[in-house]
């Protein structure tokens, strides 16, 4: 599976529309050849713009998401094209709920809106995610097409950025068959040791690949981790990026690890 992950870097003096055409030119330029592109969490929005998050929410097809979709379709790849502070239908809110959502769309190569997964796990202990948005409830887990293999697919599961904090989800994930973790992320610098750790605990615990894509550059005050990284079945770092913006691409052999799984079954051993 040829796989590109697309490190933006962005700081506050670039407009929230002028970056959603500069990353879909990205996704059109790099993704072509590729089966998979990769984008981090809320880079349009800003991922820790607080202030900013209610007047940049959409819905699902709104702006952002229709732009992603024709890149995905001109680039003719599936594209994670990472998070954006969904604005749910108002059928949606419950009383109390925010009516906001940090949800991650994912895009076939014909452009269609393969799977959205709302982060389960909000980030900011009281202020920033709990605050402003709601948790969300499902695992997803989806079968995505390699657009370069037509027929094939390879069954990945998804999360965000601080859900990599919470191996529960991960079993969970492994258990409804993924052997592909999809994490987008906005991960600070200070902590960057511990995004490259757990990549590497959630790949080694789970027997999975883990396709980690963070945010570079600085915004509201945060400066991003950077270090968006691929972590194989058996826990080696196939690559890894460094702290500005930059595209990491890598082919990683889906059959090592069925192969990895077999060689060393730690799985069989669990006691459930
Ligand atoms: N956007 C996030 O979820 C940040 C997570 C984080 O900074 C951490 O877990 O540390």
């Amino acid at each position: 599976m040829r796989v590109a992950l697309i490190q933006v870097a962005y700081g506050d003096d670039e407009p929230m529309d002028a970056r959603i055409e500069r990353v879909a030119g990205l996704v059109r330029e790099h993704g072509p050849g590729h089966d998979l592109v990769v984008l981090p969490e809320l880079w349009a929005p800003g991922g820790f713009a607080y202030r900013e998050w209610a007047d940049r929410a959409q819905p699902i097809d709104g702006p952002i998401g229709q732009v992603m979709s024709a890149a995905a379709r001109d680039a003719g790849v599936t594209l994670h094209a990472g998070s954006i502070v969904e604005q749910r239908e108002s059928s949606s809110v419950a009383d109390g709920d925010h009516g906001l959502s940090n949800t991650s769309l994912v895009y076939g190569p014909d452009g269609e809106l393969i799977a959205a997964y709302r982060k389960i796990h909000r980030f900011g202990f009281g202020a920033g995610e709990p605050r402003l948005m709601d948790a969300g409830e499902e695992v997803v887990v989806v079968d995505l097409p390699l657009a370069t293999s037509p027929g094939e697919t390879v069954r990945v599961g998804l999360s965000t950025c601080y859900d990599l904090r919470f191996p529960e989800l991960y079993r969970r994930q492994l258990d409804d068959g993924a052997s592909v973790f999809l994490v987008p992320a906005a991960w600070p610098a200070p902590r960057v040791r511990h995004w490259t750790l757990l990549a590497h605990a959630r790949a080694v615990e789970n027997q999975c690949v883990v396709i980690a894509c963070n945010t570079a550059g600085t915004h509201a005050g945060t400066e991003m981790g950077g270090h968006s990284q691929v972590v194989s079945a058996k826990g080696d770092a196939l690559a890894m990026a460094g702290t500005g913006e930059e595209v990491v691409r890598v082919e990683i052999d889906l059959d090592e690890t069925a192969q990895w799984r077999e060689q060393f079954p730690v799985l069989a051993d669990r006691r459930l």
